[in-house]
């Protein structure tokens, strides 16, 4: 990020190469088995992805799309090592014809903004490009529904931790098998996370859903965002070191109309890696499905843990 933000303070002729002559210069070869571009690297997901897929042994594709606009290409970032050029929006379709040329079983990440996810994700479905879509947020409906007529592969989800996605499943198979069973009770959502996250969680949103199907009607929108980071450290208990670079504790509280029973639901995350790491099978997974050309072609992260194909 350091890095980035230098490159972003040098005047234009400052720059690195640019991505364009690059693509003048360089020699393909096309290379076979998956290869993984995350878009983008300059976020603290798409960075902690773009690690992981170097610990897994997978093949990072040295490019990342990024959300500034200002140049046909931004500069270059290290990744573990590994100089990934970022490029711009304008420069996206020439660069992607160049990388796929490259990189012909490439799987798209995508860990953007609520903002951006929609048009993005269109980006991807024009291209025929599989994609693991984790950005939370914006228009879900649409997302799901323009997918679904590209035919395009994809796994979205507001979730890729292992951990969570089980305790999401549970969720999902009490209010299948016990509808109604919290009926009269109450509940409360709170869920922190770093300030600069501009959404409402979308596991708590997911969560809240399967809740109203145990009979208890909330809202989207009564969910309590705690932001502020006196209070995430006072209250809601996240380490120091968690407030800023990242955390998501969540702590869903369904309470009888006397008080006399309680129960809480919470699931705490300090850092990115569980997400990073889920985000990586699920890339292998929908890789799997491409290749076999799988009928199905939209899934969630509870298919990826169904298909037993978290690591
Ligand atoms: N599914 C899951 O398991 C998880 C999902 N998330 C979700 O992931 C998303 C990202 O979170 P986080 O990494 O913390 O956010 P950050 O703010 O750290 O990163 C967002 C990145 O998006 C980039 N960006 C903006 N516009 C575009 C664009 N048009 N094309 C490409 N990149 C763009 C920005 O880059 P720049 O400004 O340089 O252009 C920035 O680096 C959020 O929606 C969050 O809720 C987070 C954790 C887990
Ligand atoms: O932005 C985050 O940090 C997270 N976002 C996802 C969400 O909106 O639920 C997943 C997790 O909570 C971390």
């Amino acid at each position: 990020m350091v890095v980035q933000a230098a490159l972003r303070a040098a005047p234009a002729a400052a720059r690195p190469v640019t991505y364009v002559r690059q693509r003048r210069t360089m020699v393909v070869s096309a290379l076979a088995g998956p290869a993984i571009m995350v878009n983008s690297c300059t976020g603290k997901m798409g960075h902690s992805t773009a690690e992981a897929v170097v610990r897994a042994g997978i093949t990072l594709v040295p490019y990342s799309f990024t959300g500034q606009s200002e140049a046909v290409a931004v500069g270059k970032m290290g990744v573990s090592g590994i100089p990934v050029e970022l490029v711009g929006p304008e420069e996206r379709q020439a660069a992607l014809d160049h990388i796929r040329s490259k990189y012909p079983e490439l799987i798209v990440v995508d860990y953007t903004l609520p903002a951006v996810l929609n048009e993005n994700a269109t980006f991807y479905c024009e291209n025929k490009l599989p994609f693991v879509m984790g950005t939370t947020g914006g228009d879900r409906d649409k997302l799901l529904a323009d997918v679904a007529a590209s035919g395009n592969y994809a796994v979205i989800a507001p979730n890729m931790g292992k951990q969570i996605v089980a305790f999401q499943t549970m969720m999902e198979m009490m209010a299948e098998r016990f509808p109604g069973c919290f009926s009269g009770y109450t509940l409360q959502v709170a869920e922190s996370h770093q300030r600069t996250k501009v959404d409402t969680s979308g596991t708590a949103k997911a969560v809240v859903a399967s809740l109203n199907k145990m009979g208890l009607p909330y809202g989207e929108d009564q969910i309590e965002k705690v932001r502020d980071p006196a209070e995430q450290a006072s209250r809601m208990r996240v380490p120091e070191s968690a407030i800023d670079s990242g955390h998501a504790f969540h702590t869903y509280t369904v309470a009888s109309p006397d008080g006399s029973v309680v129960l809480e639901f919470k699931h705490n995350v300090c850092g990115r890696e569980v997400y990073a790491e889920g985000t990586v099978d699920a890339c292998l997974f929908l890789h799997r499905q491409v290749q076999a050309a799988a009928e199905k072609k939209l899934y969630n992260m509870i298919d990826v843990l169904t298909a037993g194909a978290m690591r």
